[in-house]
């Protein structure tokens, strides 16, 4: 039995985890994960992931993960992928702290921004100007700090792509298809830094996978 990854391709967490299936060139299957019918939250998913969440993610008989940034550092090392810099314990340590502030950070205004503006025009359902106000605000001050960062460091851990760059991946291709990517042209290397990672294979082809 291989890889399988239970979920919506189109979901952030789902794509977050092809993404590093992608770049180690990994074999997989995506096992559809039915919203509409609750599926997610069926006994048979819970025991995949007890939060009644996707990703869940199975590996042979005896892997069974959830949360979608473990289950990509569970891909990087079982390929050995440099994507960790696990080599160097500061590099790795960078990588850590890069991909914290993406979950802890970034991940969260950049989320409500889209849901709002995407995901429940999608089901008929107001956008809450306010929060995305807010939120935008929330995201600007995230994003001084990378600007900062990317002035010295053509990517967020050092002067090398890693799992913390491509974590951000999913919210942010999400975010560029709002009028709100506009908030990204005050931060230049910002800017640069989301095109250098546009131009991966890999990511060409999980945003293709994402928008299909
Ligand atoms: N920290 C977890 C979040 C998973 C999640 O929110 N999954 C969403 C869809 S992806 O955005 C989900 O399953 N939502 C349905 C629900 O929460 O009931 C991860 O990184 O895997």
């Amino acid at each position: 039995m291989g890889i399988k990854v239970y979920g919506l391709t189109k979901t952030t967490n789902v794509a977050r985890v092809l993404i590093s299936l992608e770049e180690v060139g990994a074999d997989y299957e995506v096992v559809p994960v039915d919203f509409a019918t609750g599926e997610h939250k069926s006994q048979a998913h819970l025991t995949r992931n007890p939060f009644g969440q996707v990703p869940a993610f199975q590996d042979d008989d005896d892997v069974m993960l959830f949360e979608s940034r473990a289950i990509s550092r569970y891909i990087l090392r079982k390929y050995k992928s440099d994507l960790l810099r696990e080599d160097d314990i500061k590099e790795a340590a960078l990588v850590d702290v890069w991909v914290d502030v993406e979950y802890g950070q970034y991940n969260a205004p950049a989320s409500a921004i889209c849901y709002n503006v995407i995901v429940k025009p999608m089901h008929g359902e107001e956008v809450d100007q306010q929060v995305v106000d807010t939120n935008l605000e929330k995201l600007k001050k995230v994003l001084e700090v990378y600007e900062a960062r990317l002035s010295e460091y053509k990517y967020l851990a050092g002067d090398f792509i890693s799992f913390a760059d491509l974590s951000h991946v999913p919210c942010t291709y999400y975010l560029m298809l709002t009028q709100y990517k506009s908030v990204f042209d005050s931060y230049p290397h910002v800017k640069a830094w989301w095109e250098a990672i546009m131009a991966r294979p890999s990511i060409k082809k999980v945003f293709d996978i994402m928008s299909a």
